[in-house]
């Protein structure tokens, strides 16, 4: 769900003005098919295991239960498969996973029901507020960014979710020693993660440039579409100093 305070003009306003300050996103809302799995897990799941948009702060430790396990936020879950295979690999460690695709939203709840995954929950709306507005300050342990639409075209690299400010801001809302990881398959892509992470002063890269893919990350859906295409993967994995 969009805030319509960013979207919509005000009476007063012209049209024009209220487009212009209209926020870049790195999305675009798509219009998906709803299969009626997800209609029915976006009805039940919704309440049981999702977050609604509130720009008010999150107890994180309140939310899952308990303060002593890690913090992980994953922005872009897509369908949601790797989301939901990682949280049932690491069962001491709680996720948030953060989607503006409904299809997407509905199929990641369908699975979190379907294996009774206590350490997952989701968040319908833009990641840029929800990090901005609902997560505290050096409050997770690790960020997982994998496959973010790459914006090939030159004209639309503004769209790009990684960006100066948005890393600047996530640098803010992770604990040192705490981890970012970004997996694309698309090279140009990679280059310019590799530089906009090497320029953050927080951060600290974990390899020379490329990091081997960490094991806890199984093959995801757009990952395999690239592999199709005969595209190369590359992980990027820093630190917060
Ligand atoms: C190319 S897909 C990759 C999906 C998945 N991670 C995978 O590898 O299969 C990128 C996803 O990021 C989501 N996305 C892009 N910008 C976002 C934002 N600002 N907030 C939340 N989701 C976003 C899109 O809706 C899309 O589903």
């Amino acid at each position: 769900m969009q805030d319509p305070a960013n979207e919509l003009p005000t009476q007063a306003e012209p049209a024009e003005d209220a487009l212009k300050r209209r926020p870049i996103r790195s999305y675009v809302l798509r219009q998906g098919r709803l299969t009626e799995a997800q209609q029915r897990a976006l009805e039940t799941g919704m309440p049981a295991y999702g977050i609604e948009y509130a720009p008010v702060p999150l107890d994180l430790a309140q939310l899952f239960g308990r303060a002593d396990s890690s913090k992980i936020v994953e922005i872009g879950f897509g369908m949601g498969d790797a989301t939901a295979q990682i949280a049932a690999h690491l069962p001491d460690v709680d996720f948030i996973g953060i989607e503006v695709h409904t299809p997407g939203v509905g199929s990641l709840l369908k699975q979190i029901e379907q294996r009774g995954l206590g350490n997952l929950r989701v968040i319908q709306h833009d990641a840029v507020e929800v990090l901005q507005h609902m997560v505290p300050d050096a409050s997770l342990d690790g960020v997982h960014i994998f496959f973010p639409d790459p914006w090939h075209k030159k004209r639309h690299h503004k769209r790009r979710l990684i960006q100066a400010g948005f890393v600047s801001l996530l640098c803010q809302k992770l604990k040192v020693g705490a981890y970012l990881h970004v997996a694309t398959d698309w090279q140009e892509y990679a280059e310019w993660v590799l530089e906009v992470l090497t320029a953050e002063p927080l951060l600290q890269n974990t390899a020379a440039d490329y990091a081997p893919k960490p094991e806890y990350r199984p093959l995801t859906k757009f990952e395999q579409r690239g592999i199709n295409l005969g595209h190369g993967v590359w992980d990027l994995v820093f630190r917060r100093l």
